[in-house]
């Protein structure tokens, strides 16, 4: 029989491994789960029963009958604005820019831009008028409220719902929707829906909707971004393209990360049968808009060997979970078997179809050795660390970029680029994908682990050592190693975590000044200030080379889910 010691027991994720579309916390993977029916009216009231437990209102949160003006309430210290570029910044300047400015500065200016017009629990009917960049539809609250916006996840742009209100935050409730009145039949098919937990599940947004909307949402959140964050004039941000899409989506994702707490202190063992699930065990991942666990069964948008083990696991974690002392967060990477010899494996003839390139394995120990393909090059790295987590349609991205690189025209005075610098290089995709159309490359990455992974990985895809170099620390300190680059004819890659790049950053890949700038991000509100940033700071020094961002366009990394991969190019004039 198996012990609950054969489950993993894993850390929470540190911030610099950080990968992909997290909102709130660094565990991007936090897909939620409930034992409902997909989207169903009866769902969505069964979840927010579960929900209404554990969802507090705001604590300030009044409720704000009439009109803006009046709040004869004492005033009390409201939070500070959200952080720039946070999701909850995002919503904020939505929420801003559909209720007016003025009008949101005007109630924040008489203290009412925490006193909610609703009470906790009370339903109503809403019209919604757009879909925010975080997934959900927003609506305006009836006109006899004043100022405020409903946020409904699941609710389409054009819909009218009967939602109740679960939480308040500055000019905004949310809402969960328990019945769709009117339908958005343009967009909408429920039976679209693969995954029984939509709905209720955190992870998911868009299951709802055909892959093209989906793209087009997404290419939506890239042009608002830069509308909002880059501070850009419209004639500095060109014609952002069309969304690429993902060869899978669904079964894509490479790695989650579920996770339960110990049984509560007044759990008795004696009482709970051998083998049955408490119902106080949530093994899963967190709800939407709470930060509750749901129980999951499966995840239909990751791949069928992590689903397969974690269903396993689940069995082991419920038949011990009284010998649990802490919360565990799992880990589940989806890797080529590691067992085989990967030297071998790259030596030619390199037969693609044999088991090494084609037998996968689940990996769940943080440590462990995980290793893919991207195109042609075979990539190892800690199945902790950081890989992005949707190999279908990393290809795709590493081409686009290539292709972006080689067939652009270049000044006769500099040429074609020479060298490339990878920034945030993680185990090496960009520096190792990209050398063979460059003399020199050199990266840079503040794991130690993903650095030890990105020179073994050189070696695995033969790229000698003289032409490849990389180098363990803090990203702007590459421009002290690469001196001997010359500007002119290098190309730098930029792929940071979600916070995007700091000032020091910035301002040293400023004094370089290479020819080229790529900037990949999974976070399109940090990349677009950043951008922006780049593209003003030259714009100041009347004499010098000045920045012009060329190209913009959105990757799928992320399917059924609102968020968005996004690569932009920037060519120094
Ligand atoms: C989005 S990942 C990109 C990794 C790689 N380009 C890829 O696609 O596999 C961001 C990487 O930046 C690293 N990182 C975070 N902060 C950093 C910093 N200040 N300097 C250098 N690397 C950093 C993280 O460890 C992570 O590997």
């Amino acid at each position: 029989m198996s012990t609950a010691a054969a489950i993993p027991q894993s850390r929470p994720l540190s911030d610099s491994e950080v990968e992909g579309p997290v909102l709130k916390k660094p565990r991007l993977d936090k897909e939620i789960l409930v034992e409902e029916k997909a989207a169903t009216p009866d769902a969505l009231e069964t979840v927010l029963k579960e929900d209404s437990e554990v969802v507090v209102p705001l604590e300030d949160a009044q409720p704000r009958h009439g009109k803006v003006a009046k709040h004869k309430k004492k005033k009390r210290k409201e939070p500070p604005l959200p952080e720039p570029c946070s999701a909850a910044d995002v919503l904020y300047q939505e929420i801003r820019a559909l209720l007016g400015e003025d009008v949101v500065d005007e109630v924040t200016k008489s203290g009412g831009a925490f006193q909610p017009p609703f009470e906790y629990g009370e339903e109503l009917v809403v019209k919604i008028e757009n879909i925010g960049s975080g997934g959900s539809g927003i609506a305006l609250a009836p006109q006899e409220k004043g100022p405020w916006a409903v946020v409904v996840p699941f609710a389409l742009s054009g819909e009218t719902a009967r939602v109740r209100i679960v939480k308040s935050d500055r000019m905004h409730s949310i809402a969960t929707p328990l019945e769709i009145l009117t339908k958005n039949a343009e967009l909408r098919n429920d039976s679209r829906v693969q995954c029984k937990y939509f709905g209720s599940c955190g992870g998911c947004q868009y299951q709802m909707l055909s892959g093209e909307t989906q793209l087009n949402l997404k290419r939506d959140v890239i042009i608002r971004a830069f509308k909002i964050y880059s501070k850009l004039p419209e004639s500095s941000v060109p014609e952002i393209g069309s969304t690429v899409e993902s060869p899978l989506v669904y079964a894509y994702r490479t790695k989650i990360t579920p996770h339960f707490e110990r049984p509560p202190k007044w759990a008795k063992k004696n009482e709970v049968k051998p083998g049955e699930q408490p119902p106080w065990l949530k093994i899963g991942f967190n709800m939407t808009s709470s930060n509750s666990t749901m129980d999951i069964e499966e995840c239909p948008i990751s791949t069928p060997i992590l689903n397969e083990r974690y269903k396993s696991d689940r069995k082991d974690i419920i038949q011990n979970i009284f010998s649990y002392k802490k919360g565990v967060s799992l880990m589940y990477r989806d890797s080529l078997d590691p067992s085989f010899d990967a030297e071998k494996m790259m030596s030619p003839p390199i037969d693609k179809l044999s088991e090494a390139f084609t037998r996968h394995v689940c990996i769940t120990d943080q440590k462990g050795s995980a290793r893919e393909m991207v195109g042609d090059y075979l990539f190892e790295y800690n199945a902790g660390g950081f890989f992005q987590n949707n190999n279908s349609v990393l290809p795709l991205l590493v081409d686009y970029v290539r292709d972006l690189i080689s067939t652009m025209e270049y000044p006769a005075t500099s040429g074609h680029p020479t060298h490339l610098v990878d920034t945030y290089c993680g185990a090496g995709l960009f520096a190792i994908s990209l050398a063979s159309a460059f003399n020199k490359v050199a990266g840079i990455e503040l794991s130690q682990s993903s650095i030890k992974s990105a020179k073994r990985n050189a070696k695995l895809n033969s790229i000698p050592d003289e032409k490849i170099s990389f180098l363990s620390g803090e990203a702007q300190n590459i421009f002290a190693a690469v001196k001997d680059f010359p500007a002119d004819k290098t190309v730098v890659v930029i792929d940071p975590p979600r916070k995007g790049c700091d000032d020091l950053f910035l301002k040293q890949l400023l004094q370089f000044r290479p020819s080229t700038v790529v900037y990949i991000s999974c976070n399109v509100h940090t990349q677009a200030r950043d951008v922006g940033v780049i593209v003003r700071e030259t714009e100041k020094d009347d004499e010098g080379r000045r920045y012009k961002l060329e190209s913009l366009r959105g990757f799928d990394l992320f399917p059924q889910t609102a968020h968005v991969e996004s690569a932009a190019l920037l060519r120094l004039y």
